[in-house]
């Protein structure tokens, strides 16, 4: 299919397309970023890249991300649904619906709830989450990500249906670790034919290359299932009266019962299983890397610690309250959250987690254009793809200087007063992430309370002898740390003691 550009002006710079194919050989089907970062350095902070028809424009500068998705937003706020997208049943999550109407109605659903303003709500739920898991760690500190882990999902599920999750292993969460793993397969531009090609999802399934058929059924039960089954639930237990208050409860209680009650209700199964799937593993992927992040600079690790006692003292663990009077500690966060971007629906390098630490980038979650525009007089046609590469953003030597390096300092004035903070990290303009205060609540009180009670440092294998850190990230649209290897050692008698009481605090 040839697109015309109307304008006759040239698109924005990039690698040479070939006739038909464009660069589809040149479009990565692992590790894109990597690729697109190179381009990035090539062509400059916007590049264009096209593959049978379809246009990419990859946005690698705070300064051009400000000027299409905030200024333009109304022609940069859409989303190419990929075809595999649909046939996953993805495709009921707000994050992949095109900018419209329906879009809009789910937004502001998500948005009521999670709101700046609403959030002070889910602060006795964070904590709570943050405690155990301290508790937990210092049971089995060799299994600090699980309990690092377990904080985000037992949260969102909390909010969202009430629901306590197991320890381990717990069936809803697992569905939406498979779906999200099957997406990140499957979603980004050259990971499947079918995505170039629709009509290839009418070809009968035993043909070969129909392979994405079998695959985008399995992902299907899936995503109903995060939609259908702990909505069931929620309704049962309201009929039973066991419902605990939460998102879905709250949102059944007002459905218009002369309205088209089944559609009312099919919106807030969508809306409550997208927070759920975009909630929990996101949020984990964050939280993950609080343990990198203090292990790898003790310096920074034992400035935030002295700030904490001095501020708070060692006889209490850190509560919002106290979120103010911290400003290193903040930076320590910011800089944590800088140096290992997370956005979801990302692909991320991995990377092995070296004495001074590498960092792996990342990619917001792609808008789309649904007008034409003309930028610095270059042409964006209609339903591009326009990625905004936030890791290229938070590691570029003009912004952050020398911007592998893990310095809180960063993000604080010389009077010790925290500077403004960049939110790329939780994407741009209409389509930011609306569930960004629970999240950065979350990263908060967990770096500051793990902060409070351990020292994170190095193991020593039988020799004394201190065992280098080989982990990684995953790749995928999350990432999570592969698993490495650390001590966590409560810093005192008091903080043993703080831990071992923290389930009396709430
Ligand atoms: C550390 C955790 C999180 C990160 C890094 C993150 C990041 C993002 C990013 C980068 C986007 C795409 C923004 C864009 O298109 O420009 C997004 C969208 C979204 N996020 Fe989050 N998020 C996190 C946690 C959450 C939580 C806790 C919730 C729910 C309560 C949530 C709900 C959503 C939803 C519904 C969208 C789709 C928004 C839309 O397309 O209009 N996220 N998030």
């Amino acid at each position: 299919r040839k697109r015309i550009n109307t304008q006759g002006l040239p698109y924005p710079p990039g690698p040479k397309p070939f006739p038909i194919i464009g660069n589809a050989l040149d479009l990565p089907r692992e590790s894109p970023w990597l690729t697109y970062t190179d381009w990035g350095k090539t062509y400059g902070d916007i590049v264009h890249v096209q593959a049978f028809g379809s246009h990419f424009v990859i946005v690698s500068s705070e300064e051009v991300a400000a000027e299409l998705f905030e200024k333009r937003s109304k022609i940069h706020s859409d989303r190419i649904v990929a075809q595999m997208t649909e046939l996953m049943g993805w495709d009921y999550n707000t994050g992949l619906m095109p900018y419209g109407d329906k879009w809009r109605q789910h937004r502001r659903l998500v948005h009521q709830k999670f709101r700046a303003e609403a959030i002070s709500q889910y602060h006795p739920v964070i904590m709570k989450n943050v405690h155990s898991a301290l508790r937990n760690i210092l049971a089995t500190p060799e299994d600090f990500l699980v309990h690092l882990r377990h904080i985000a999902a037992a949260t969102v599920m909390s909010i969202a249906y009430g629901y306590e999750i197991a320890p381990t292993n717990d069936r809803f969460v697992t569905i939406v670790e498979v779906a999200v793993a099957m997406l990140s397969q499957a979603f980004f531009p050259g990971a499947t034919l079918v995505n170039y090609f629709p009509m290839l999802r009418h070809l009968p399934e035993w043909l070969p290359g129909m392979g994405f058929k079998s695959f985008a059924k399995d992902c299907r039960m899936l995503t109903d299932e995060i939609q259908n089954a702990p909505f069931e639930l929620v309704k049962q237990r309201m009929l039973a009266g066991t419902a605990l208050p939460c998102v879905t409860s709250e949102l059944l209680d007002r459905v218009e019962p002369h309205g088209d009650t089944k559609e009312q209700e099919a919106t807030i199964k969508r809306v409550c299983g997208i927070i759920y799937a975009a909630g929990a593993d996101t949020t984990t992927a964050a939280l993950s890397t609080v343990a990198p992040a203090m292990l790898l600079h003790p310096v920074a690790q034992k400035k935030a610690q002295e700030e904490i006692d001095s501020v708070i003292g060692t006889h209490m663990l850190p509560t919002f309250d106290d979120r103010k009077r911290l400003p290193y500690a903040e930076a320590f966060v910011r800089e944590s959250m800088r140096w290992h971007p997370g956005a979801p629906l990302c692909k991320f390098v991995v990377y092995i987690v070296k004495d001074e630490g590498e960092a792996c980038p990342s990619l917001a979650l792609p808008h789309g254009t649904s007008e034409e525009d003309v930028y610095r007089g270059y042409y964006i046609p209609k339903g591009a793809t326009v990625i905004g590469n936030t890791w290229a953003m938070f590691h570029n030597d003009t912004t952050f200087q020398d911007p592998d390096s893990f310095v809180p300092e960063r993000f604080l004035n010389d009077d010790g007063s925290l500077k403004e903070y960049p939110t790329a990290y939780f994407g741009f303009g209409r389509r930011i992430c609306p569930g960004r205060s629970l999240a950065d609540a979350e990263i908060w009180a967990t770096t500051v309370s793990v902060l409070s009670v351990f020292n994170v440092t190095q193991s020593k294998d039988n020799h004394r002898r201190e065992v280098s850190v080989a982990g990684g990230y995953t790749g995928g649209l999350v990432s999570h740390p592969l698993p490495f290897k650390c001590d966590f050692s409560p810093r005192s008698k008091a903080t043993l003691q703080l831990i071992q009481e923290s389930s009396q605090m709430i």
